[in-house]
């Protein structure tokens, strides 16, 4: 008797993504099954061409059906790769740009710009081309912890460039604002200002286009998904309850308008006294964790209270670059920053191109 198509598939029920997790039926990267009396083919698509683990997903792919259909002939794994990891809609105001990750709060100061950063300066590590567009227009603190002090973006036949510092593009709203004048940021000069840093940027090709947005729901969360096609949301908070009571708030807001929440990080998780070692959680213990447990969300990782971590952002330097590959905060970062990506490729394997909205976003107060 020959074999069938289902069986086939069958046999490749468990074989998993092994950075994602999560089966390859699962995540839709078994394309096609063809079946010739009793030899098969097989076609994966990878999320990209460069996959690291290719040839460990090949292997998946063939023991697994070896293994439950003993009988099977010849076993040919082709492996295809899509747009590598697109996941923004191709009519897009960022056309190079695949993926746009927007970093929010609820609350201030609980290190959104300090996870932007070093997540930038991760990613970039791990060889993406990152680019950081600081709207934090309350307090616009990317071009300080990148150590961009006196240069400024330049511009080249109408286009402006942005400032590279670590790698990373940088584009802050801080650039072009007096450092002591109290601006009042309303709604039309927000999305004009957004609008200009989409339009008359030169981005070039990015793969993580990370954007620090200010703590809260307001104007720029608005503009931002009715201007850009957002991959998704990363959502920092501190442990305790008014921070996550917060968080809550940003994370309705953008469930309101269909933008994935690709995971959680909790900062601030607990204080190491250098003295002694013990360990104290100052501001509650896991509460974002078990939140995003509780929600279901991807829960991307904790980050200590420690003072190098203020002492590097604050020097011009994100701590991520500041610390020996073995360090355990480094990582710890690194891990977060894996995560995410490992979000993002389920985000982009699983859900259609992120597309520009035009629903306003509900609850937003
Ligand atoms: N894990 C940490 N340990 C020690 N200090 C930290 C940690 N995370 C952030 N900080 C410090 O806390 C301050 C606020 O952090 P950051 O600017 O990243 O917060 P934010 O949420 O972006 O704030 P804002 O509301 O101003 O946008 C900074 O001085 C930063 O260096």
């Amino acid at each position: 008797m020959s074999i069938t198509v289902e069986q086939v598939r069958e046999a490749l029920a468990p074989v998993k993504d092994p950075e994602i997790g999560r089966t390859l039926l699962e995540l839709g990267m078994i394309k096609d099954i063809q079946v010739s009396g009793n030899d098969t083919d097989v076609t994966v698509e990878l999320t990209t061409a460069a996959c690291p683990l290719k040839s460990t997903i090949e292997n998946s792919c063939r023991d697994a059906i070896k293994a439950a259909l003993p009988s099977i002939g010849t076993v040919n794994i082709h492996l295809t790769a899509r747009d590598s990891r697109k996941g923004t809609a191709k009519s897009t105001p960022l056309p190079g740009v695949k993926n746009i990750i927007a970093v929010a709060s609820g609350k201030g100061g609980v290190g959104k710009s300090t996870v932007s950063a070093n997540l930038a300066v991760a990613l970039a590590d791990m060889g993406h081309r990152v680019a950081v567009l600081d709207m934090d227009f309350y307090g616009p603190s990317i071009p300080k912890m990148f150590g961009i002090t006196e240069e400024k973006p330049t511009v080249d036949n109408d286009m402006i460039i942005p400032v590279v510092a670590y790698d990373v593009k940088v584009i802050s709203i801080g650039f072009f604002v007096e450092d002591d004048s109290p601006v009042i940021w309303r709604g039309p000069m927000v999305h004009a200002a957004l609008k200009q840093f989409v339009e008359e940027v030169k981005w070039g090709e990015i793969d993580y286009f990370i954007l620090d947005l200010p703590p809260g729901t307001g104007d720029i969360q608005l503009s931002m998904v009715n201007m850009l096609p957002v991959t998704g949301a990363v959502i920092v908070s501190t442990p305790q309850d008014v921070a996550l009571l917060d968080a809550r708030k940003a994370v309705s807001m953008f469930a309101s308008t269909g933008v994935e929440i690709l995971g959680i990080v909790e900062n601030m998780s607990y204080h190491i006294c250098p003295e002694c070692s013990h360990k104290s959680h100052i501001f509650g213990d896991s509460g974002a964790r078990k939140y995003a447990e509780e929600k279901k969300f991807p829960f991307l990782g904790d980050l200590p209270l420690e003072l190098s971590v203020r002492q590097t952002g604050d020097g011009g330097k994100p701590f991520f670059l500041c610390l020996d590959e073995n360090d355990e905060l480094r990582q710890r970062f690194a891990k977060i920053a894996r995560n995410l990506v490992s979000s993002v490729d389920v985000r982009n394997l699983t859900k259609p191109a992120a597309a520009v909205v035009s629903r306003q976003p509900s609850g937003c107060h």
